[in-house]
C-alpha cells in the first residue's frame, strides 16, 4: 500500500530544528510521504534569526498547484507564513480546492516568534483570520494564542475565552499546547477545544533548553497521524507522545537551544499524555484482577445462553442485555450470578452496574459513555472486577486512569452486531495497543467480527482473549463453533 501525502506549507530552518525540516523528519518517522511548500527561507541558527527571505504569492502558488496536479495530500501542515500576500494567496488555494480531489485535512501551527525570541512574520491577527475558516485545527502555544486573540492566558477561564475566538473565527478545533495554569496542577497541558467538547492532555513539566521546533513538530504529527484515518484526539495523543519522548532525548546542537529530537513512531507508555475530559470522574481506584485469562469471551443476552456456554466449558462469559431495567431483567441478572458461582466462572453485566452491585456480580463491562455515570467507587469497593470498552488510544488512556480488570479493544473488524460510530480498527492498529499496554499488568481482550477465519492473525498480535457475539450465536451448531475456537485458541497459546 502507498504511503498518504502529506505537504508542509511553512519555512525553511537553515539550523535544521524547526520549520519544514522538523516537519520532513517528522512525516519520515510517521511513514507518510511529506511534500513541502516553502513560504520563506530564513537564516537562522540556535541563537539568532538573521534573515528572513519570503517567497511571493506567485511563487508560493506554483508549488501548491504544481503539487496538487500530482500528489494530492491527505492532510496538510501549515506552519511559518511571513506576510499577508502569503496568507491570502494559501486561503485563495484552500478555499477554492477542487470537488473531484477529497479536501484534505488541514493543521495550522501559528508561527509567529521563534524560540530565540526573534519576530518571523509581519501578519496581524486580524489578517490571519482569513485563513481560520480553512483550518480543522489550530496549535497555538500560549503567546500564540494571546496574541491571536488579543487576551491575556492565566487560568482556566482565560484560556477558554481566547480558544473560544478563534472558534469563532473559523478554525473548527484549537489545541493549545504548553499551557501552564494552575488549574492543571503544576502539570503541562495541550488544551483541546471543539465546539462540542474539551479535552486535556498532560504530562509532568519537564524541564530541558532543548526545545527547538516543539510547535512544528506536534503538527506536522497531527497531520500525519490523521492521514493515516487516526481520529483527531487519538493523532493529538500520538503528537503529543513523540513530542515528549523527542524532548525527553533532545540534545544540543549549538549553544542555544537545540531541536526536539525525532524518536520514531511513539510505542512507550511513559511518553503518552493522561487525558483528562468532562466523562472521566476523577476516581482513584484499581479493580480486582480476572481470575483466568479471558481467552474465549462470548458475549450474550440471556441466561439460558450462559447456561449452554457454562456447559460447554466456557469460563468467561458477558451478559449483555441492551433494554432499560425492569423485573424480567433483574431476575436475569440474579440467576446470572448464581450461575457465576455455581460454576466458578467469570461472568461480566454489560452496562447494568447497579444491579451488578446489588446481586454480587463477578464483575461489570462499561463502555466510555457509561463511565461517567457509573459509581466506580462503589463497583471497586465491592470486589466486582471492570472491564471498559476502548476504541483507540484516548479511550486507551482513559480506560487506563481506572485501573480495570482487562481493557476491550474494538473493534477490529467490521460487525453486524451493532452500529459502531468509528472505523474497524484492523490486526495492525490491535497489534500496537497490545504492545503499548504490556507495560501494565492489564490484559486485553479484542472485540468485533472476529470468527474462526480471523482468529490467528488476532492471537498473533498477543492480545490475551477475544469476546464474540455473532461467531457463537450465529453458528450453525454452537457445540462445533465453541470447540473450534476453542481449540484454535489452545494451539495458539501452546506456541
Ligand atoms: C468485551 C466487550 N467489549 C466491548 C463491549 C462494548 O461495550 P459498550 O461500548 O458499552 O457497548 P454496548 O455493549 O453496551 O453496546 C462489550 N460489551 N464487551
Ligand atoms: C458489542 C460490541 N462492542 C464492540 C466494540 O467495539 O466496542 S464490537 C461489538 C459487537 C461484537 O459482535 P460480533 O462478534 O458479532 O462482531
Ligand atoms: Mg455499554
Amino acid at each position: 500500500m502507498s504511503k498518504p501525502v502529506v505537504w508542509t506549507i511553512a519555512g525553511s530552518d537553515s539550523g535544521g530544528g524547526a520549520g519544514i525540516q522538523a516537519d520532513l523528519h517528522t512525516f519520515a518517522d510517521f511513514a507518510v510521504h511529506g511534500c513541502s511548500v516553502i513560504t520563506a527561507v530564513t537564516a537562522q541558527n540556535s541563537v539568532t534569526t538573521r534573515g528572513i527571505y519570503g517567497l511571493s504569492s506567485t511563487e508560493i502558488k506554483a508549488q501548491l498547484t504544481c503539487l496538487l496536479d500530482d500528489m494530492p495530500p491527505q492532510a496538510i501542515k501549515i506552519g511559518l507564513i511571513s506576510n499577508s500576500a502569503q496568507l491570502q494567496a494559501i486561503a485563495d488555494f484552500l478555499n477554492r480546492w477542487p470537488e473531484r480531489i477529497e479536501r484534505p485535512f488541514v493543521v495550522w501551527d501559528p508561527v509567529n516568534i521563534s524560540t530565540q525570541r526573534d519576530c518571523l512574520s509581519s501578519l496581524t491577527p486580524d489578517e490571519c483570520r482569513a485563513l481560520m475558516t480553512e483550518v480543522d485545527v489550530m496549535t497555538p502555544n500560549t503567546d500564540e494564542l494571546e496574541w491571536l486573540s488579543g487576551t491575556a492566558v492565566f487560568d482556566q477561564p482565560s484560556l477558554v475565552r481566547a480558544s473560544g475566538m478563534l472558534l469563532e473565527s473559523g478554525c473548527k478545533a484549537v489545541l493549545a499546547t504548553g499551557v501552564h495554569v494552575d488549574d492543571d496542577g503544576g502539570r503541562v497541558c495541550d488544551h483541546l477545544y471543539r465546539s462540542d467538547r474539551q479535552q486535556r492532555f498532560c504530562h509532568e513539566y519537564l524541564s530541558t533548553t532543548h526545545d527547538h521546533g516543539t510547535g512544528c513538530t506536534l503538527s506536522a504529527a497531527i497531520a500525519a497521524a490523521v492521514a493515516h484515518g487516526y481520529p483527531l484526539e487519538d493523532a493529538l495523543v500520538l503528537a503529543h507522545a513523540y513530542v515528549h519522548k523527542g524532548l525527553r532525548c533532545a540534545e544540543g546542537v549549538g549553544s542555544g537551544p537545540g531541536p526536539v529530537a525525532h524518536t520514531g513512531w511513539p510505542t512507550e507508555l511513559e511518553n503518552f499524555p493522561q487525558v483528562c475530559c468532562k466523562t472521566l470522574p476523577v476516581s482513584d481506584v484499581r479493580f480486582a484482577p480476572l481470575k483466568y485469562s479471558p481467552a474465549l469471551y462470548p458475549v450474550v443476552d440471556s441466561v439460558e445462553w450462559l447456561q449452554q456456554l457454562l456447559e460447554l466449558g466456557l469460563r468467561t462469559l458477558q451478559l449483555r442485555i441492551k433494554r432499560t431495567p425492569d423485573k424480567s431483567l433483574e431476575q436475569q441478572i440474579k440467576t446470572a450470578v448464581a450461575l457465576s458461582r455455581h460454576y466458578d466462572a467469570q461472568i461480566f453485566i454489560n452496562d447494568h452496574w447497579a444491579l451488578a452491585l446489588k446481586y454480587g456480580a463477578f464483575g461489570v463491562h462499561l463502555g466510555q459513555q457509561d463511565l461517567a455515570d457509573a459509581d466506580l467507587n462503589a463497583i471497586a469497593q465491592a470486589g466486582l472486577r471492570l472491564g471498559i470498552s476502548t476504541h483507540g488510544y484516548t479511550e486507551m488512556l482513559i480506560a487506563l486512569r481506572c485501573r480495570p480488570s482487562y481493557i476491550a479493544l474494538g473493534h477490529i473488524f467490521p460487525t453486524r452486531t451493532k452500529v459502531m460510530p468509528s472505523q474497524p480498527q484492523g490486526t495492525k492498529r490491535l497489534r500496537d495497543y497490545v504492545a503499548l499496554l504490556s507495560a501494565t499488568d492489564i490484559p486485553t481482550v479484542a472485540i468485533g467480527g472476529i470468527n474462526l477465519a480471523n482468529l490467528d492473525e488476532v492471537m498473533a498480535t498477543g492480545v490475551d482473549g477475544v469476546a464474540v457475539v455473532t461467531a457463537i450465536t450465529q453458528a450453525e451448531s454452537v457445540e462445533d463453533a465453541v470447540r473450534r475456537l476453542m481449540a484454535r485458541l489452545e494451539v495458539r497459546c501452546a506456541e
